[in-house]
């Protein structure tokens, strides 16, 4: 059954379900519609979510899956041997890297790497090496370098030792670093998932909006949904690693399974209607 705890996120859901045309349904793709794998390449989207997605799709304004994957590894991880996959969705758009890279219909649209990139991939392995961090692994997105501790013996720790010397490395090559789930990322400045969902929701003239995320950079994204005056839901992908968003969200629930329970329930909700 479709709930929110809060005033906000029942006031939103409402808006979506009488008006389902005006709303944008966004969704962040690693930890909210892929579950958490210790290998970066080998995430996959939740076997039931493309689906579930498909039907929205046909009865929402768009579903969005804005995420820090470049786009086109978003579609790729999305959509399963057999499908039906995130390619099938209808009026699917994926914005990747934080929003620099565009997604729709198959097609991309994604400036040049910016050139400080190119600095800190040079540095990033003798960077790593004078720190001794065994089990860290580099995973080169393009346009941003990932630096991921989950398969380090103290991931934690791995990841405290690491900050200051990627925030110094960032710095110098006129990067950000962008925190994570067990992850440092140094990405260009200029972009974040605020600002990506801001813009979209304008582009589209959207009415209502519903985000689901469940890393740091999705509370930039949750502050564009109270931001821009619609009736908003924002939805915790929920999980021991991040407690920042359960703390925010108006709806909280239990990691890709939930969300995937969730989509069930609004296509229900709209079906119904
Ligand atoms: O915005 P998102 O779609 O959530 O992407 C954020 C980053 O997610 C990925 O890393 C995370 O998922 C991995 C696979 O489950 C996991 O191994 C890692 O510990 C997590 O941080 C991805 O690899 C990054 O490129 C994304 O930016």
């Amino acid at each position: 059954m479709l709930k929110a705890r809060t005033a906000e996120g029942m006031s939103g859901l409402d808006a979506i379900v009488s008006d389902p045309r005006g709303a944008v349904i966004g969704l962040d793709f690693d930890g909210t519609l892929a579950p958490i794998v210790p290998d970066p390449t080998a995430a996959r989207v939740h076997p039931d979510a493309p689906a579930a997605l498909v039907e929205l799709g046909s009865l929402v304004g768009t579903v969005l899956v804005l995420t820090g994957r470049p786009a086109a590894v978003a579609v790729e991880y999305g959509s399963p041997p057999g499908g039906p996959g995130l390619a099938d969705v209808p009026g699917l758009v994926v914005l990747g890297q934080y929003g620099v890279e565009r997604w729709e219909a198959g097609e991309i649209v994604a400036p040049p790497p910016p050139p400080g990139v190119e600095h800190a991939r040079a540095e990033l392995p003798g960077l790593l090496d004078r720190l001794g961090t065994a089990g860290v692994r580099v995973e080169d997105k393009g346009r941003a370098l990932a630096v991921h501790t989950r398969r380090a013996a103290d991931p934690e720790a791995a990841l405290r030792a690491l900050r200051e010397p990627l925030e110094e490395l960032a710095r110098a090559a006129g990067l950000v670093v962008e925190p994570g789930r067990l992850v440092l990322e140094l990405r260009p400045p200029g972009m974040d998932k605020g600002r990506a969902l801001t813009a979209f929701l304008a582009e589209r003239s959207a009415r209502s909006v519903l985000y689901a995320g469940d890393d740091l950079g999705d509370l930039a994204a949750y502050d564009a949904v109270r931001a821009c005056g619609l009736p908003g839901v924002t939805v915790c992908s929920g999980s021991t690693e991040v407690t920042a968003l359960a703390e925010r969200a108006d709806i909280v629930v239990d990691g890709p399974d939930g969300v995937v329970a969730l989509l069930r329930d609004l296509v229900a909700a709209l079906r119904d209607r």
